[in-house]
């Protein structure tokens, strides 16, 4: 059904054909888990008359199962049999998309192949995905739920004197409990560091009087969550306390201007404002959030820039943040989908500064 989705888009914007490297489309269109595929060359070519096969390593002789596929082993020239799928796809040139995402070393070969206009396959997937089904939601529900057991597992650990990649790695170990696998390295930025928002944790050790910002992710059965609270220890400085009320209010402000029909810019705009409005308008150095659903970051943007109009079924991040340079930063994320011509959170761990 996707893949005949896909084809349809195809003909419709007149593509000849398509070339999909292992990734989340892959996933997507096929169902099928081939993850990493490295060095060795995997492709899915689909053609605008609606064939379609996968040209795969011999690895994956028994993954891939009631698929059209054609296996190549090691020594052999996985490119001489691209060249014979594309031959029977009678597609020696024409407009192809190209996974965005594919290996320099593979495109470079692939080129060769026939006189191609290449296109990015993103152009038309971002229409396929952006709108997830009620499946797609559930999944995403379940995600969002991990997170937020995990929100509550982090409260009652004894965080004084921990480092920040000692609870990173505590964190990672409580989602992949809880969930099919982290959607991202978690990040735990204490104090000072709170003020870059993709923090790497390294060994500063949390302290009385720190703001913490934790941001990390579940999956389930592919699909991401994508959290961020900011925690205090102790009795933080007052500017951060003024700094967590003005980010709360942020979020809650650009999840209520959440509707279908409004542009995603629009949404930015109530979270902008309302930190601009407080006085830290250049302290907000990101977009307010991003699509969430396959991968972490994906359709639809919540940007300045978002001219996305929003739909029922689309799902993605608020998240704005302060961070002030020498002081800390706060955040403060959740995820939502459009439900009924309104945002609803799926995240929905406690947003009230929580002191430990
Ligand atoms: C995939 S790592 C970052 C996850 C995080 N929740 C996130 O998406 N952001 C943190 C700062 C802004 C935002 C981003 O757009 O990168």
């Amino acid at each position: 059904m996707r893949l005949s989705n896909l084809v349809s888009l195809m003909k419709e914007r007149n593509f000849d054909g398509a070339l999909i490297s292992p990734g989340t489309n892959l996933y997507y269109l096929t169902g099928l888990h081939i993850h990493e595929a490295g060095e060795r060359l995997t492709v899915l070519v689909v053609s605008a008359d609606g064939d379609y096969r996968l040209l795969a390593p011999s690895l994956y002789e028994n993954v891939v199962r009631n698929f059209p596929v054609t296996f190549w082993r090691d020594g052999e020239n996985p490119y001489d049999k691209l060249a014979w799928i594309l031959a029977e796809f009678h597609l020696s040139g024409g407009r192809l998309l190209i996974e965005d995402t594919m290996r320099a070393d593979w495109l470079m070969k692939v080129i060769r192949l026939g006189s191609f206009e290449f296109h990015p396959l993103s152009s038309l997937m971002r229409e396929l995905r952006m709108r997830k089904d009620k499946h797609e939601i559930e999944m995403m529900g379940h995600a969002a739920k991990a997170a937020d057991r995990v929100f509550d597992e982090i409260l009652s650990w004894d965080l004084l004197g921990m480092r920040e990649r000692e609870l990173a790695l505590k964190i990672e170990l409580a989602i992949r409990e809880l969930s099919d696998g982290i959607s991202f390295e978690p990040i735990v930025a204490s104090g000072e560091n709170a003020a870059n928002p993709h923090h790497a944790p390294g060994d500063r050790r949390l302290r009385k009087g720190d703001l913490v910002i934790l941001d990390y992710g579940a999956k389930w059965k592919g699909y991401c969550s994508d959290i961020t609270r900011t925690i205090a220890l102790g009795r933080p400085d007052e500017r951060l306390v003024e700094i967590y009320e003005v980010v709360k209010e942020a979020q809650e402000r650009a999840y209520r201007a959440v509707r279908e029909g409004t542009l995603a810019r629009e949404v930015d705009g109530a979270a902008r404002e309302t930190i601009a409005k407080a006085g830290y308008g250049e302290y907000f150095t990101h977009r307010t959030g991003h699509g969430l659903g396959l991968d972490v970051h994906e359709e639809p943007y919540i940007g300045p820039d978002g001219n996305v109009v929003l739909e029922n079924g689309m799902t993605f991040t608020i998240e704005p943040g302060i961070y002030v340079p020498g002081l800390g930063g706060v955040r403060i994320e959740d995820d939502v989908v459009v439900h009924d011509g309104r945002g609803k959170r799926l995240t929905r761990a406690e947003r009230e500064l929580i002191r430990l």
